[in-house]
C-alpha cells in the first residue's frame, strides 16, 4: 500500500464509526462527529471520512441489497459496516479502484475481531467492483417501514418519487438578509435565485470562506425551511415570537423582516447558536433558554412560528441518517409534545395575530392531522389558506390550503416542510 493510501486510514476508521452512530440512535452521527476522537483528527481526514459516511447512509438501501446478493450469512456487525463504507468509495467517492478495497481490507486486517474476514471482504468488494455501480431503486433507498408511511399518505408513485431524491446529493440554499440583496448574492456565489428569494448554488467547501459570508449577507438555510417563516409576512414593527427558534435560521428571517423578534429554546446550548448568528449577520433579538410549554411570559405577539421539534424525516438530504435512526414509535411521542407546544404557541397570539405552525417531517401526524385537531379544538383560530406561488410554495405544495412541501417539489430537491397558518379571530 502506497504511503497516501495509509494516510487514509483514520479516515475510514472514522467513517465506520461514525456510520455505527448514525444507525444506533437519533443524533448519534452528530455526537460522533463532534466527540474528542474526531475533533482530533486531521481536519482534511475528518472531512473525507464525513463525505464517506454520508454517501454510504445516502445509498444504504442500495448497498445493502447488492451485499445481500453476496453474502450468505450475516457477518459480525463491524465486517458489514466495513464493507458498505468500502461499496461507498468503489462507486460513489472518487477514490481509486485499488485503493478503495486495498483500505478497507487494511482495516479489517487491523482488529482481530474482523481479521479472520480478511478474504471474504477482499472478495466481496472485488465482485461487487466487477458487477459495476448499482442503479438505485427508490423502493431500497427507504426504510421499509417509511417507504410504507408514505405509500399510504401520498399514493405508491408519489412515495417512490419522494425515495427517489434520497441519493441526490443536495446543493447549498442561502437565505439572503435584504430581499433586493439577492440576485447581487447570486452572482457572488456563482448561484441561483429561486422563486421565493433563496439562492442555490452548487458550491462545495467552507462555507465561512465564501463571499460576503463575513459582512453577513446571507446564511445556509435550505429553500423549504426558508419557506415557513415568509407565511407570516411580517410588517416592519412588529412583535413577533419564534417558540422553538435554535440555531436560528427562522429567527433570522423575522428579524430580517423588521420584527422586534423574541427567540426561545429550551436549549441554552443551541441558543448559543442563535445568538452567535444574530451577531454574525447585525441583527437583534431577544433570546430565551425555556420550554415552549411552560415559559413564564405573558406577552402576546403579532407573528408566532412554532417550528416544532419532529422526527424530521424530511431532511434527509442533507441529513440521511434520520432515514436509519428514526423509529416508529418516535411519531405519536413527538406528536404529543408538538401538540401541547401548538396550543401553547396558539395562547401567545394577539387577536388578529397570526400563527404559522410548521415541522421538517413527512409524517401527516406531525402536520396534516396535527392542524385538523387543532382547529377542531380552538375555534378562536381559523385556517388562512396559502396560495400556490406564495414564499416561493411550488403549485404542487399547497393543494389543501396549507403547504405539504415534498422533495420531489423543487428541481434539483428541497427539504420536506408542512407547514399551516392560522389567524385568531379573538
Ligand atoms: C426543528 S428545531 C428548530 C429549528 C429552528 N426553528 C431554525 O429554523 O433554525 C426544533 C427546536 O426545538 C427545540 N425544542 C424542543 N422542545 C422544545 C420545547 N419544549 N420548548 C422549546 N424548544 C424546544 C429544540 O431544542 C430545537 O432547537
Amino acid at each position: 500500500m502506497t504511503e497516501i493510501e495509509q494516510a487514509g486510514l483514520p479516515a475510514r476508521e472514522a467513517a465506520v464509526t461514525y456510520l455505527e452512530a448514525a444507525l444506533a440512535r437519533r443524533a448519534g452521527l452528530d455526537e460522533a462527529f463532534s466527540a474528542p476522537a474526531s475533533q482530533r483528527l486531521d481536519p482534511r481526514e475528518r472531512a473525507f471520512a464525513r463525505a464517506l459516511t454520508m454517501a454510504t447512509l445516502r445509498r444504504l438501501g442500495t448497498i445493502d441489497r447488492a451485499l445481500g446478493g453476496k453474502l450468505n450469512r450475516e457477518p459480525p456487525e463491524r465486517v458489514r459496516s466495513l464493507l458498505r463504507i468500502g461499496m461507498a468509495q468503489l462507486f460513489w467517492l472518487d477514490v481509486p479502484d485499488h485503493a478503495a478495497v486495498s483500505t478497507i481490507v487494511a482495516l479489517t486486517d487491523r482488529s482481530k475481531a474482523t481479521r479472520p474476514f480478511k478474504g471474504l471482504v477482499n472478495a466481496v468488494l472485488r465482485g461487487l467492483l466487477r458487477d459495476g455501480p448499482p442503479a438505485d431503486d427508490p423502493e431500497t433507498l427507504a426504510p421499509p417501514w417509511l417507504l410504507a408511511r408514505w405509500q399510504a399518505a401520498y399514493g405508491a408513485e408519489t412515495a417512490r418519487a419522494v425515495a427517489a431524491v434520497i441519493a441526490q446529493e443536495p446543493a447549498t440554499d442561502l437565505s439572503v438578509k435584504a430581499a433586493d440583496d439577492a440576485d447581487a448574492v447570486a452572482v457572488l456565489v456563482e448561484g441561483q435565485v429561486l422563486p421565493g428569494g433563496s439562492v442555490r448554488t452548487a458550491r462545495r467547501g467552507d462555507v465561512a470562506e465564501w463571499p460576503a459570508f463575513e459582512e453577513g449577507r446571507w446564511w445556509v438555510q435550505d429553500a423549504g425551511a426558508a419557506l415557513p417563516a415568509r407565511l407570516l409576512d411580517i410588517k416592519p414593527g412588529e412583535i413577533a415570537l419564534d417558540l422553538c427558534a435554535a440555531p436560528g435560521g427562522k429567527t433570522l428571517q423575522l428579524a430580517a423582516a423588521g420584527a422586534a423578534t423574541v427567540a426561545v429554546d429550551r436549549s441554552a446550548e443551541r441558543l448559543k447558536r442563535v445568538r452567535e448568528n444574530l451577531a454574525r449577520i447585525g441583527l437583534e433579538a431577544e433570546t430565551v433558554a425555556a420550554d415552549g410549554i411552560l415559559w413564564d411570559d405573558t406577552r402576546k405577539f403579532d407573528a408566532v412560528l412554532l417550528d416544532a421539534p419532529c422526527s424530521a424525516t424530511g431532511t434527509f438530504r442533507r441529513h440521511p441518517d434520520v432515514l436509519w435512526a428514526a423509529s416508529p414509535a418516535d411519531i405519536p411521542k413527538l406528536a404529543a409534545v408538538q401538540r401541547r407546544l401548538l396550543d401553547s404557541a396558539a395562547d401567545r397570539v394577539k387577536p388578529k395575530g397570526r400563527l404559522v405552525y410548521c415541522v421538517c417531517s413527512l409524517e401527516p401526524e406531525e402536520g396534516e392531522a396535527q392542524i385538523r385537531a387543532f382547529l377542531q379544538r380552538r375555534p378562536d383560530f381559523d385556517l388562512v389558506p396559502i396560495e400556490a406561488g406564495e414564499g416561493g410554495a411550488p403549485e404542487a405544495s399547497t393543494a389543501d390550503g396549507w403547504l405539504r412541501l415534498l422533495p420531489q417539489h423543487v428541481d434539483g430537491g428541497v427539504d420536506g416542510f408542512f407547514a399551516a397558518r392560522m389567524v385568531r379571530r379573538f
